[in-house]
């Protein structure tokens, strides 16, 4: 593949020199499940209460081919497909209807990509209707994470999303916000900082009222099987990161090693989180997020928590340790 082959010019934010405070800490917020009533889809049943401590094994299993569970707070959802493919005709209707909500009351629709299997995913939304009745103009695109090699590299989340999705709907070039790749790691960190901080005064990204972090309107987060999100890892420091709202990873576990990442207080001051999680790989973090799993280390993906409404899009392998 040659850079020439690239024709979609995404933006690139200009690079603004400026100190980085040190990190601070802060509890993460743990995500406890209680049931809520039977979705209203036909596709939706309930299942028991998958946190209950009392609660016998066997009524934790899913018996349907969807099921439907909620927050304590009454916000978010778990539902579980049959398949990977069921998954992403929901994952694209779901999307869309948020791109029209936002598009109405507000203008904009801010989309936070991850990289991984997530672009695959979404590949219903390159499609009848989604492709004609969706208002690409309106689609303002970010990533939640991106490895720091050139655009044209092959380990390159622009790269995926280019290929997948945005070289094939008419979104505006100059609404695809990606990290300036002529930096070191930690001057890209601060240069997508400053294009988010830039496009929040302009109110193209909306801004927390709870606590002046962005808040964009749809974050679509993949998990590793290690239950990282975005590039944040089990036992890293930058799990703690409360001031920052982009930073970078020199040592990532998963390759390549250099990225940046947005830090957790802007992810969980989203309007909506979709979490896409598919395959028996991922089953085990899964049980540990969202059933009585174990594991030694508080996961990342226990510390998604949004301001606004979390989804869980789980396939049947994902789920099948619940
Ligand atoms: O750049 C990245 O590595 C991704 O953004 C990353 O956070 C991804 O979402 C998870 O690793 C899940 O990836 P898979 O879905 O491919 O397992």
């Amino acid at each position: 593949m040659t850079a020439s082959s690239y024709s979609f010019a995404a933006t690139i934010c200009s690079l603004a020199t400026r100190s980085r405070s040190p990190r601070q800490s802060s509890p993460p917020p743990n995500l406890r499940l209680t049931l809520r009533p039977a979705g209203q889809s036909p596709i939706l049943r309930s299942i028991r209460p998958i946190a209950s401590p009392s609660g016998n094994k066997h009524t934790h299993k899913i018996k349907a081919a969807a099921a439907e569970m909620a927050t304590e707070k009454g916000k978010g959802n778990v539902q579980v497909y049959d398949t990977e493919e069921d998954l992403s005709v929901s994952l694209a209707k779901y999307t869309a209807e948020l791109s029209e909500k936002y598009a109405k009351e507000r203008g904009a629709f801010t989309v936070v990509l991850s990289g991984g299997s997530l672009i695959k995913s979404l590949r219903k939304l390159v499609e009848p209707p989604y492709i004609g009745s969706v208002e690409w103009s309106k689609w303002h695109v970010f990533w939640v994470d991106e490895r720091v090699v050139p655009k044209d590299h092959p380990d390159s989340n622009y790269l995926l999303a280019y290929e997948g999705l945005l070289s094939k709907v008419p979104v505006l070039p100059g609404n695809v916000y990606a990290i300036n790749d002529a930096l070191s790691a930690e001057a890209a960190a601060d240069d997508y900082e400053t294009c988010v901080k830039h496009l929040v005064k302009n109110k193209i990204i909306d801004q927390s009222e709870a606590n002046g972090f962005p808040k964009f309107d749809l974050m679509l987060l993949g998990m590793g099987p290690d239950g990282h999100v975005a590039s944040l890892f089990p036992g890293h420091p930058h799990l703690e990161e409360n001031k920052q709202w982009i930073t970078y990873v020199k040592d990532s576990p998963k390759p390549p090693p250099e990225r940046i990442t947005f830090t957790f207080p802007v992810i969980n001051s989203s309007a909506n989180i979709a979490l896409v999680v598919a395959g028996s790989g991922k089953a085990h973090p899964v049980h540990v997020a969202l059933g009585d799993g174990q594991s030694p280390d508080l996961l990342p993906v226990q510390m998604v928590s949004p301001e606004g409404e979390l989804t869980w899009f789980l396939d049947k392998q994902a789920a099948s340790k619940l």
